[in-house]
């Protein structure tokens, strides 16, 4: 995988620890000292630049959000982003999903978004998919009975792969779009990759499934 860690990222990350949470395994199991209201607990993987997470902190103040990044020169736009709304209700973390459950405790997590999420197109490369079963298994451990994912893509190979991977994990799939911007759908909040791809024309896949 393509590197983009930079110092300076992880200096300016590093001055707003209200904000960027720099040791995430000290709130596993109390997550709700992190922020302040105890409400339910959304995170995005990939939260790439912020667009979505701070645009769903902002229009649904009920619920607190956490966008996880792994790269620091990307996430710093989602700092900047949550700087300057000075949003209460969402953080950020500078880790790989691959070791969530390192920081949340099984039933700490209500929700996960998944936004156009590298589609590692190569069958060998298939294990590195954030919906592969390996990953599946991680947000099962974190999420609480009947937790959901909520998925979208413009990659029409990543979302069959992905329903297929969620099937056979046994999962139920309670909505699909095959073309969400032309459908009735409301209350869509667009990634970063959702304005670039659908202002050129492409298609948007989305559905939202659930463990059982
Ligand atoms: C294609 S970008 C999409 C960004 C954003 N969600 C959007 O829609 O604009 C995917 C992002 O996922 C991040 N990512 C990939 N694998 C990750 C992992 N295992 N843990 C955390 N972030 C990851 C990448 O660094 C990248 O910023």
């Amino acid at each position: 995988m393509r590197q983009r860690n930079k110092p300076w990222a992880k200096d300016k990350l590093a001055e707003y620890p209200q904000y960027v949470i720099s040791e995430p395994e000290k709130y596993k199991g109390k997550w709700k000292e992190a922020f302040d209201k105890d409400q339910p607990l959304h995170i995005e993987i990939g939260t790439g630049k912020g667009r979505f997470i701070t645009g769903m902190a902002k229009a649904n103040p009920e619920n607190n959000y956490i966008g996880i990044e792994l790269a620091d020169s990307v996430i710093v736009t989602a700092l900047d982003r949550i700087i300057e709304d000075g949003l209460p209700n969402v953080k950020l973390l500078n880790v790989n999903a691959n070791d969530l459950r390192d920081y949340f405790e099984k039933g700490e997590v209500d929700r996960v978004y998944l936004n156009f999420s590298d589609p590692w197109p190569k069958k060998r490369h298939a294990k590195r998919r954030l919906t592969y079963k390996s990953f599946l298994e991680i947000y099962e451990n974190i999420l609480g009975d009947k937790g959901e994912i909520h998925f979208k893509t413009d990659n029409q190979g990543l979302f069959e792969s992905s329903l297929m991977s969620f099937s056979e994990y046994g999962m139920l799939l309670t909505f699909v779009s095959l073309d969400l911007h032309n459908s009735d759908y409301e209350g869509n909040i667009m990634t970063e990759y959702e304005e670039k791809f659908s202002s050129r024309g492409s298609r948007i896949f989305r559905c939202e499934v659930q463990y059982r």
